[in-house]
């Protein structure tokens, strides 16, 4: 569903690769590799060459802000511009069965984003971005400040709307116990190169 062809920007080498319907890919690889470069060129939120084509339709045949509801991103550290967690969201109310199986306490929406833990932020960043329904979700390290509980929450929930929608995601992680269990392939980043290998 998603074509990747050669893929570049300033430290990225030109990148190749596919993501299936559903199909969840990591990517790997040292600090400063290149890992949040790839998805931010993925997004578009930075200026890139190549070419990304998404369930036959090509990237730069589409005006930007149309690319961006079908990819999703959930930086590693998101932005919040509005002052409480609701406002963020289309419809918060209809997100609570999920947003308590994240953890999440009942009221958070209410509470000023600025107050939150940075693992409440990184919950309801993921939240934000799956109310949306991507078509593909790209995640940099979604789970980072996030309890064991409430990482496998967050793995279950991603694997069930990915069997659900189709939605693809390719999630960048730096912990080696949990690629194999979100994915059967990674990708791997190192200065700059992007290689394929199992997960
Ligand atoms: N806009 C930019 N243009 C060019 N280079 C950049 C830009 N932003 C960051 N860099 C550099 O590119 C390199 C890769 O950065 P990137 O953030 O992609 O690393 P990463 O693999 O995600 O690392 P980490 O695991 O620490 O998050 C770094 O050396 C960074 O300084």
């Amino acid at each position: 569903m998603l074509v990747v062809e050669a893929l570049s920007r300033p430290n990225l080498f030109p990148a190749s690769f596919t993501l299936e319907d559903g199909e969840c890919v990591v990517v790997r690889g040292p600090s400063g590799a290149g890992k949040s470069l790839l998805l931010r060129a993925l997004a578009d939120l930075d200026p890139s060459e190549g070419r990304v084509v998404l369930d036959g339709a090509e990237r730069d045949a589409m005006p930007a802000p149309r690319w961006r509801s079908l990819v999703g991103y959930v930086p590693a550290e998101p932005g919040w511009w509005a002052e409480t967690a609701r406002e963020h969201f289309l419809d918060w109310d209809s997100l609570a069965p999920l947003a308590r199986r994240l953890n999440l306490r009942d009221g958070i929406g209410d509470d000023p984003v600025a107050r939150l833990s940075t693992g409440e932020r990184q919950r309801l960043a993921l939240l934000r971005a799956l109310e949306r329904r991507p078509r593909v979700l790209l995640l940099d390290e979604p789970t980072s400040a996030l309890d064991p509980d409430s990482t496998h929450q967050a793995e279950a929930i991603l694997a069930e709307w990915r069997a659900e929608t189709g939605m693809a995601v390719l999630w960048v992680s730096h912990d080696p116990t949990q690629a194999p269990r979100v994915a059967t392939r990674a990708l791997i980043v190192e200065r700059g190169s992007v290689r394929e290998e199992r997960a």
